[in-house]
């Protein structure tokens, strides 16, 4: 199946056929067969599905945190296939945002340090990357967190802190896994108000998640069954409708 509402324009991030098995003869698992999925700039594409359906894997895949069995994975139209370990670390640092279900923040860093810390990874200099990460603070509602230790926040912060971190600089794909998990539900309607934001604004994103409401914001959603996309929803009616099948809420 293929999924594209820019068709023409090169997708920020395309799977094709991509396989992802964990062992083999008879054990093997097929977290995900053969999946075709292209997320161009400016679209918001929401996954779900059941758990054990593939989601966390397509996700990491997409963000280059794993390797396709078969099948490639292309951020801007580059395949991860082929590059050196470094270079896919260079393109991730570049041109990916995760917000992911474990927060990572370095605890001896302050919260303007931690989203600071890809920037300066990729060479800018410390001024140029605290200005940014201050900017990205203040999408999320932190910047009065700023000098604040990963242990001095509460959940809820350090989530806020951590997706500021996955926005700052120049991102043009953003990969989400149940990005509101641990905040409130206000919170986490504002979390993807931030995401849509963004992409109106040109990123591509994908966002893993269990609830319809969420998924609302997104403007196509794939979902996933043992490993492979057995529905899709496109703009327009069909969305609402579908996710009213899923049981939850729309926008
Ligand atoms: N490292 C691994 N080794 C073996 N099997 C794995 C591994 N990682 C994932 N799987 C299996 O692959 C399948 C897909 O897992 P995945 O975590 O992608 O599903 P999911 O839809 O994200 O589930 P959940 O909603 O529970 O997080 C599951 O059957 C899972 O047990």
């Amino acid at each position: 199946m293929n999924e594209s509402a820019n068709d023409g324009a090169t997708p920020l991030l395309e799977l094709r056929s991509v396989t992802r098995t964990h062992g083999d003869g008879a054990t093997a698992v097929h977290a995900l067969r053969g999946v075709d999925l292209k997320v161009g700039s400016g679209e918001l594409v929401a996954v779900m599905g059941p758990s054990g359906s593939g989601k966390s894997t397509l996700l990491n895949l997409a963000g280059g945190l794993d390797t396709p069995t078969a099948g490639e994975v292309l951020v801007g139209g580059t395949s991860f296939d082929g590059l050196s370990r470094t270079a896919v670390a260079a393109l991730r640092r570049r041109a990916l945002g995760y917000v992911f279900q474990d927060l990572n923040l370095v605890p001896s860093l302050t919260a303007v340090e931690n989203v600071a810390l890809p920037l300066e990874l990729d060479g800018a200099r410390v001024s140029v990357a605290r200005s940014a990460a201050v900017a990205a603070l203040e999408e999320t509602g932190t910047e009065h967190l700023a000098s604040r230790f990963p242990d001095e926040l509460s959940g809820g912060q350090q989530q806020r802190v951590a997706i500021a971190r996955a926005l700052v600089g120049p991102r043009t794909v953003l990969l989400a896994d149940e990005p509101t998990g641990a905040l409130d539900s206000e919170t986490g309607e504002s979390v993807m108000h931030l995401l849509r934001r963004r992409v109106d604004d040109g990123a591509a994103g994908l966002v893993v998640t269990h609830e319809a409401r969420h998924a609302a914001w997104a403007d196509r959603v794939v979902f996933l069954r043992d490993g492979i996309v057995v529905d899709a929803t496109g703009p327009g009616p069909g969305l609402g409708a579908l996710l009213d099948l899923a049981g939850g809420d729309s926008r």
